[in-house]
C-alpha cells in the first residue's frame, strides 16, 4: 500500500505508482468547501479536490481500477457548520438548500459521483464512504470493508468468484 500526498508538487509523481494497481482510496476533505490550498490560495480546495477526482476517473490506465471516495473530515464539516459557516457563501450551487451535515455531505457526494459518471471512459461503480478519521475505531471498520470490496474485485476481475 502507498500513501500518495497530495501536495501539487507531488502530484506528477502519482503516475508512476498507477501502472498495476488494484484499488485507490482517495480521501477529499470534505469540511474544506470553505478553505483555499496553502500552495495557491486562489484555488478552493473542494473545487481542487473536484478537479483532482475527475483527472483520476478520466483516465484510461485506471479505466479498470477500483476507485473509492472517502469523504473525510465529517466531524470538522459538522463543527465548521455547527459554528455558523454558511455554505452558499463559499459554494454558491450549495443554493438554499438546508445548511446542515446531512445535507452538505448528501450534496458534495452526489457532485463526485456525478463527475465519475460523466468522466469514467466506461462505467464504474461509485464507492463511497464518510469518514472521520480520527475516529479510528470506526475507520478500522470501514477500511475491513473497502479492504474486503478490493478482495473481492480482484477476484471477480481472475474470473475467481
Ligand atoms: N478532526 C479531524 N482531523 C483530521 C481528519 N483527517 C485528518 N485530520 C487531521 O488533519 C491534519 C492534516 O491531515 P492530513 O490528512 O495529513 O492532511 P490534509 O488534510 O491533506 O492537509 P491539511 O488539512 O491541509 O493539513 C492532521 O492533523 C490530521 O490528524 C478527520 O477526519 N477529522
Amino acid at each position: 500500500m502507498y500513501y500518495a500526498l497530495s501536495r501539487t508538487t507531488q502530484r506528477p509523481h502519482w503516475f508512476s505508482y498507477f501502472d498495476d494497481m488494484n484499488a485507490i482510496i482517495f480521501l477529499a476533505p470534505i469540511s474544506a468547501f470553505d478553505e483555499h490550498l496553502t500552495e495557491d490560495p486562489k484555488v478552493n480546495r473542494l473545487e481542487d479536490s473536484y478537479g483532482l477526482w475527475r483527472t483520476l476517473c478520466t483516465l484510461k490506465l485506471l479505466e479498470r481500477t477500483q476507485i473509492v471516495l472517502f469523504l473525510n473530515k465529517c466531524d470538522l464539516l459538522e463543527k465548521k457548520l455547527l459554528a455558523g459557516v454558511i455554505i452558499k457563501d463559499h459554494v454558491t450551487s450549495f443554493g438554499s438548500r438546508k445548511n446542515d451535515g446531512d445535507t452538505a455531505k448528501k450534496y458534495f457526494q452526489s457532485h463526485f459521483k456525478e463527475i465519475a459518471r460523466q468522466h469514467s471512459p466506461s462505467p464504474r461503480k461509485f464507492y463511497v464512504h464518510l469518514t472521520s478519521v480520527v475516529d479510528t475505531k470506526a475507520t478500522a471498520v470501514t477500511l475491513r470493508t473497502v479492504q474486503e470490496g478490493i478482495l473481492r474485485d480482484s477476484l471477480r476481475k481472475a474470473d475467481l468468484l
